[in-house]
């Protein structure tokens, strides 16, 4: 007898509060920012709450937290400066989280495809990948379309390059944002819990939650899966 086909034939990767715990690096960046603006640093709770919809939105909530102007005009002034201080930023103050390359070439090994597909901008995205050798077969970051996540495109473009399909793809992130982007694509979705935004108010209820990325083998490589 054949054994029951895989659930799941791809799995989809948020990056910043998923894979990497980045809030230490981004406090760090947005300070040096609002250093040279004369304002006070960002705490790391500050930081936190305004990971999640890509560089341009930290950079407006950073903003506005210190009584800048943060209309469109005034944000795109000073996001230059930013994404330079950003993408310059080395790699070091990101903390991976525990198992993360073992479960990803646990799910390699298994024939899995896997991807990236986070807000975070292009630049520092590779420069995380690259110093924890962290590797995908798709990697879409938020200068990658004109549309970023909760838009569905993001998440979309991710899965038809890996040759998948969104039933059988599990899409894994820290935030509503990452549930709402899912759920737009129409994929099950499991939440990091160690990661950045656990309260939802929008979306629906992930349907799987899991307290460490190696959660995901038992979820993704169970031959019957409960079909999401
Ligand atoms: O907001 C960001 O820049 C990064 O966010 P994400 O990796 O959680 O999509
Ligand atoms: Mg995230």
């Amino acid at each position: 007898m054949q054994p029951e086909p895989r659930t799941f034939g791809t799995v989809v990767f948020d990056l910043d509060g998923t894979l990497i715990d980045s809030a230490p690096a981004l406090q760090g960046i947005a300070s040096r920012f609002l250093a040279e603006l004369d304002a006070a640093p960002l705490t790391i709770e500050e930081t936190r709450s305004f990971i999640g919809n890509g560089g341009w939105r930290f950079c407006q909530r950073a903003l506005e937290s210190r009584g800048f102007p943060s209309d469109d005009d005034a944000v795109d002034a000073h996001y230059v400066r930013f994404l330079k201080i950003y993408s310059a930023a080395p790699a070091s103050d990101n903390v991976l989280f525990p198992g993360v390359p073992e479960a990803l070439s646990r799910l390699r090994e298994a024939g899995i495809a896997i991807g990236l597909c986070t807000n975070k901008p292009e630049a520092p995205t590779h420069v995380v990948l690259e110093a924890f050798g962290l590797s995908f077969d798709v990697v879409v970051t938020g200068d990658t379309l004109p549309q970023n996540k909760p838009a569905p495109e993001p998440l979309m473009a991710a899965i038809e390059a890996l040759g998948g399909t969104a039933r059988h793809t599990l899409y894994v992130g820290d935030s509503e944002i990452d549930a709402l982007t899912a759920e737009a694509v129409g994929c099950p979705f499991a939440l990091h819990t160690a990661g950045y935004h656990d309260t939802f108010e929008m979306a629906g209820p992930p349907t799987y939650r899991i307290d460490d990325i190696p959660a995901l083998l038992g979820i993704v490589l169970a031959r019957d899966a409960a079909s999401a």
